[in-house]
C-alpha cells in the first residue's frame, strides 16, 4: 500500500465502482471513467497487477481480495477512523482480525470478513439470505456478513456483553479490543474465576440477546474472550439468527420453520456451553436452562 500512488487509487476505485456492472471490468470501461488516456490507464492496471491489487483475465480486470483489504483500510484512515495497524490478533475460519489504534490511542481491532469460501457450508438459513443474488462473490458475501455482524452488534451493545461496534466499511468491522483470551484456552481457577458464576453470567447475557431478537448461532469456548479481571464478551456474531417476525416474511420462511430453526440453533448453542463447562464440573439440564431464556 505504501508504495500505491494518487492515480493507482482512482483506478482502483473506478474497478470497484464498475464492478457492480461488470464480472470483469473492459479497460475501455476504466478509460472512460478515468478520463486519463489509453497509455495512463494500462500503466497504471499493470501496476495494480503486479501488486496483486487487481485480478485479471481474458475479459477485464476484478478488484482482488488485497485490493478490497486496501481500500478498506484507505477509507478508514481517510476519515481519520484508524491511524495505525499492528498485527494479527486472530484467524478464523471466516476472517482475520488485526490489532489496530484508534486516534485517540485506544486499542481496536478490525476484522475483515473473507465469507465467500464458507458461504455454501452455512445451511439453509444464510443461503435464504443470498438467495436471488446471482453472484455469491466472496466479497458480496463478506461484505453482507460484515453488513450483518455491524447490525447486530449495534443492537446488543452495550446492553449484551459484546464488543462495541465502532464501524463498518466494505467487508469489515472495527470493534473495540478485548484484552483476554477465548475460554478454550483460558484456564478459569489460575484466574480465579468461579466455573459456575461464570457460567451463569453467560446465559444471562444470552438470555438478553434472545430478549432483543438474537441467538448467536455459534456459541462456544472459542467465541467467548475472558480477560484477567473475569470480565468475558460474546464475539463473532454474523450468522446470528433474527428471532424478528418481519424480517423472517422479509425472507420467506415460515414461521414455523423459524421456530424448528430458532429452538435448534439456541439448544445447539446451549449444549456448546454445557459441555465446555462440563470439565468444571457443571452439569445442568439443557432443556431447564432453555426454558429459562425463553420464559
Ligand atoms: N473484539 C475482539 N477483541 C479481541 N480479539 C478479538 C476480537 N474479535 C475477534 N478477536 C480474535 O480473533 C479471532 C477470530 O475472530 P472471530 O471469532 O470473530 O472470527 P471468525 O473468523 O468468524 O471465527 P470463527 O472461525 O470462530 O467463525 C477470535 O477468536 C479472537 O481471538
Ligand atoms: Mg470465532
Ligand atoms: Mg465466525
Amino acid at each position: 500500500m505504501k508504495n500505491m500512488e494518487d492515480l493507482d487509487w482512482r483506478i482502483l476505485r473506478i474497478v470497484e465502482i464498475c464492478l457492480k456492472n461488470h464480472e470483469w471490468v473492459p479497460i475501455q470501461e476504466i478509460v472512460k471513467k478515468a478520463k486519463l488516456n489509453q497509455n495512463e490507464v494500462s500503466y497504471r492496471i499493470s501496476r495494480l497487477v503486479r501488486i496483486k491489487m487487481l485480478n485479471t483475465s481474458q475479459y477485464g480486470y476484478r478488484v482482488s481480495h488485497w485490493g478490497y483489504d486496501a481500500l478498506a483500510l484507505d477509507t478508514y484512515s481517510k476519515k481519520d477512523l484508524i491511524v495505525g495497524m499492528g498485527g494479527k490478533v486472530g484467524v478464523g475460519k471466516e476472517g482475520d482480525v488485526y490489532n489496530v489504534l484508534l486516534p485517540d490511542n485506544r486499542n481496536a481491532v478490525l476484522k475483515f470478513h473473507k465469507h465467500g469460501r464458507t458461504c455454501f457450508t452455512m445451511g439453509k438459513r444464510y443461503r435464504n439470505y443470498l438467495a436471488d443474488k446471482r453472484h455469491i462473490s466472496w466479497l458480496y458475501s463478506s461484505r453482507l456478513a460484515a453488513e450483518k455482524e455491524f447490525e447486530i452488534l449495534t443492537a446488543l451493545y452495550p446492553i449484551v456483553k459484546v464488543p462495541e461496534p465502532i464501524a463498518n466499511n466494505r467487508h469489515t468491522i472495527l470493534m473495540g479490543k478485548i484484552e483476554g483470551t477465548d475460554l478454550k484456552k483460558a484456564n478459569l481457577l489460575n484466574l480465579g474465576v468461579n466455573p459456575e458464576e461464570l457460567f451463569n453470567e453467560i446465559i444471562e447475557e444470552v438470555k438478553k440477546a434472545y430478549k432483543l431478537g438474537y441467538i448467536h448461532g455459534d456459541l462456544s469456548e472459542f467465541n467467548i474472550l475472558i480477560n484477567n479481571e473475569g470480565d468475558f464478551v460474546i464475539i463473532d456474531w454474523p450468522q446470528v439468527i433474527e428471532l424478528n417476525e418481519n424480517k423472517f416474511k422479509l425472507e420467506k420462511i415460515t414461521s414455523k420453520e423459524v421456530e424448528y430453526d430458532a429452538e435448534s440453533y439456541l439448544k445447539r448453542d446451549l449444549g456448546n456451553l454445557l459441555r465446555y463447562f462440563k470439565k468444571y464440573n457443571i452439569k445442568r439440564d439443557l432443556d431447564t436452562i432453555y426454558d429459562y431464556i425463553i420464559n
